[in-house]
């Protein structure tokens, strides 16, 4: 019997004596901050304690702690590689993390995670423990009760933050100092409102407005090719295009609207033997290869471009850097975004 079974089976005598068993995996972020004693600023130190939940058995785990903008691509394979090992022994499992990259580790995991772990349920805090209105404790409570609630099977990994729940492939912080920082198009596909105390146990009115889609998963041994994301603006001329597509395996191109260039990277683009993803700058919407202008989305595509659809800029990242390191070539890659399969 492996050691999956092992758990799986203790899992399935807690189930019988209604005890839930939930996972909760910090990594730092500002839900683990306070002010630092020596006056540095704000910095990862403690994880936080999850608030009473009555009939569930937690178990926590420490991979790392650190601040969002320190998470790797390989931390982030990591913590899927525990989520893993330790899914068949739990009903559900948290991730604690820094709001600056979470909806990156949210979206490789989603990449990567196969179907069938428990609910997986990421969360973080915008203000520290030492605050007076620190929002780590309820964002850690709603995100245990929705990774707990019977609905969020099968749905891919989520984030719960403000009491609203996101898809990973659209969620994106778009605030940097609020309580309500997540959003993303088309907005939340579910919301979770805590009901009880603390004297009578929590619970969670959850609620979905999206049936679960079916996903693809993707299995890389180690996320070891180099993607570079470069940003647009008014005036580009390709500075910096040259030498980021001779170091790197992939470029995506964060891209003017619709997924348009000035001019000038037209014929970079057309000389550039290596996938080129085109995402957009604009916060909201597909790239539509609609222009015929030079540097317009059509051409761009006829020069061998990748539409990244919805995805953003970081996120198209991620899957081409999941492409890339399973050896997908080029047009292979190309089938992947064109079909949708992320
Ligand atoms: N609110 C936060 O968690 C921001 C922090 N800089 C981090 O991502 O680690």
């Amino acid at each position: 019997m492996t050691g999956a079974e092992t758990t799986g089976a203790a899992r399935a005598q807690d189930q019988a004596r209604g005890q839930r068993r939930l996972a909760v995996i910090h990594t730092g972020g500002t839900i683990a901050s306070r002010p630092s004693p020596d006056g540095r600023g704000v910095v990862p130190q403690t994880a936080p304690s999850v608030p009473g939940l009555r009939g569930t058995q937690l178990r926590e785990y420490q991979p790392f702690t650190l601040p969002s903008p320190h998470v790797t691509p390989a931390h982030m394979l990591e913590l899927a590689r525990l989520i893993e090992e330790i899914g068949p022994g739990h009903d559900g499992i948290v991730v604690t993390h820094g709001t600056d990259t979470l909806e990156e580790t949210a979206y490789l995991l989603h990449l990567v995670l196969p179907a069938g772990l428990p609910p997986v349920v990421l969360t973080g805090s915008m203000r520290h423990a030492g605050e007076v209105s620190w929002d780590g404790p309820g964002n850690l409570l709603d995100a245990a009760l929705v990774a707990l609630d019977p609905q969020t099977a099968g749905r891919g990994p989520l984030v719960a933050f403000g009491g609203d729940l996101f898809d990973a492939r659209t969620v994106t912080k778009v605030h940097t100092s609020a309580v309500d920082a997540f959003g993303g198009s088309p907005g939340p596909i579910g919301r979770a409102d805590r009901t009880g105390d603390e004297a009578s146990g929590y619970g969670a009115q959850v609620h979905y407005f999206a049936t679960p889609e079916p996903r693809p998963t993707y299995a890389p041994a180690a996320l070891a090719a180099r993607v570079e994301v470069l940003y647009a603006y008014a005036g580009w001329q390709g500075e910096g295009y040259a030498e980021a597509a001779a170091r790197a395996d992939g470029l995506v191109i964060a891209a003017l609207g619709t997924g348009n260039l000035p001019p000038e990277l037209l014929p970079l683009i057309k000389a550039t033997g290596k996938p080129v993803v085109i995402a957009t700058r604009t916060h909201t919407g597909p790239i539509l290869p609609v222009y015929g202008y030079a540097g317009g989305g059509a051409t761009l595509v006829a020069a061998g471009a990748i539409p990244a659809s919805f995805l953003n800029a970081h996120k198209a990242r991620l899957l081409l850097l999941v492409l890339l390191s399973l050896g997908l070539d080029r047009e292979e890659i190309r089938t992947v975004f064109a079909e949708g399969r992320y």
